[in-house]
């Protein structure tokens, strides 16, 4: 494809959790996992549960370190960076997690969570804070009477979308989504992947979103990986992974998903036809009974 530019590269990248004694029972999450990331482009993660897709995103944040292999920033070696250029890096990097409440200071107000990340990103001047936590609240289609809310006053949509405000401060190149949707109401799911998409196109964000919600992923990425015990398994470009998967691991993963919402549409149409049907034919035997 011409005018790809590549933002992130990975090779062979390896992590092992460790605990007990001398680091005894070992857990390997991420294998010898190879990958590219271009600039601009929404990369979906997925996979079964356990597979290391939240463990690959933090150690794309440096907020685990690998046991080996390399990982560039737009051409930086991320796990060389230390210190001031480690936190200057981070500036370009968010993550936004699946549960909203737990990743905002329940005793901040908006205003200062978005504040404290402005100031982050060294905007000094007072009004000027003032000026872009007013723009950004309205980018993220909340009115500045939010501003004065604690997170507890919040619900889980708005506080999602303060998550996103507070995360645009830096002004990031590349977010790691982590199930930033599944704890949230299908109706605000709908608003918050949908603002998600107009500030990718807005401010050029990368996204790695990583989800078990194969429909959310068809809707907002362009390319999707699959991984499975650790392992990058299948990665190509969205439909053509839908619709061609190269890996039974996908296949299967598809067709669960398809026999799941196969399922839950029965259960839904069920829910909603029975009491009604029921319910008209009550009606009807009292009418009947009425007028005999
Ligand atoms: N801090 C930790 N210490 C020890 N083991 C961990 C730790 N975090 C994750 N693991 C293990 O590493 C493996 C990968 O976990 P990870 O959270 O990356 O998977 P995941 O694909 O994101 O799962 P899910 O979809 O359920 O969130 C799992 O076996 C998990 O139990």
């Amino acid at each position: 494809m011409s005018g790809v530019s590549t933002m992130i590269e990975v090779s062979d990248l390896n992590k092992t959790y460790r605990r007990g004694l001398f680091g005894s029972t070992a857990t390997p999450a991420v294998s010898d996992v190879s990958f590219k990331i271009n600039r601009g482009e929404c990369l979906g993660l997925i996979g079964e549960s356990g597979s290391g897709k939240t463990t690959l995103g933090k150690l794309l944040l440096r907020l685990i370190e690998p046991d080996s292999g390399t990982a560039t920033f737009e051409g930086t070696d991320l796990f060389a960076l230390k210190n001031r250029d480690l936190r200057r890096l981070r500036l370009k990097m968010q993550m936004v997690f699946q549960d909203p409440t737990s990743s905002l200071n329940p005793c901040m107000t908006v205003e200062s969570c978005i504040d404290e990340a402005l100031k982050r990103r060294g905007v000094r001047d007072r009004k000027e804070r003032e000026r872009e936590r007013l723009g950004l609240m309205e980018k993220v289609g909340l009115g500045p009477e939010f501003l004065r809310r604690y997170p507890y006053e919040l619900s889980g949509g708005q506080t999602q979308r303060v998550v996103l405000a507070r995360a645009l401060a830096v002004k990031p190149s590349f977010i790691v989504a982590d199930e930033p949707t599944s704890a949230l109401d299908v109706s605000v799911q709908a608003q918050v992947l949908h603002l998600m998409k107009n500030l990718q196109a807005e401010y050029g964000i990368t996204y790695l979103f990583i989800s078990h919600d194969l429909d959310v992923v068809r809707y907002m990425c362009d390319r999707v990986a699959v991984m499975s015990g650790g392992r990058i398994v299948e990665i190509g470009e969205t439909e053509s992974v839908f619709n061609r998967p190269q890996h039974s691991f996908t296949a299967s993963l598809i067709h669960q998903n398809s026999e799941l919402d196969t399922f839950l549409k029965e259960k839904t149409d069920s829910i909603s036809r029975t009491p009604s049907q029921d319910l008209i034919s009550d009606q009807r035997q009292e009418t009947e009974s009425l007028t005999q």
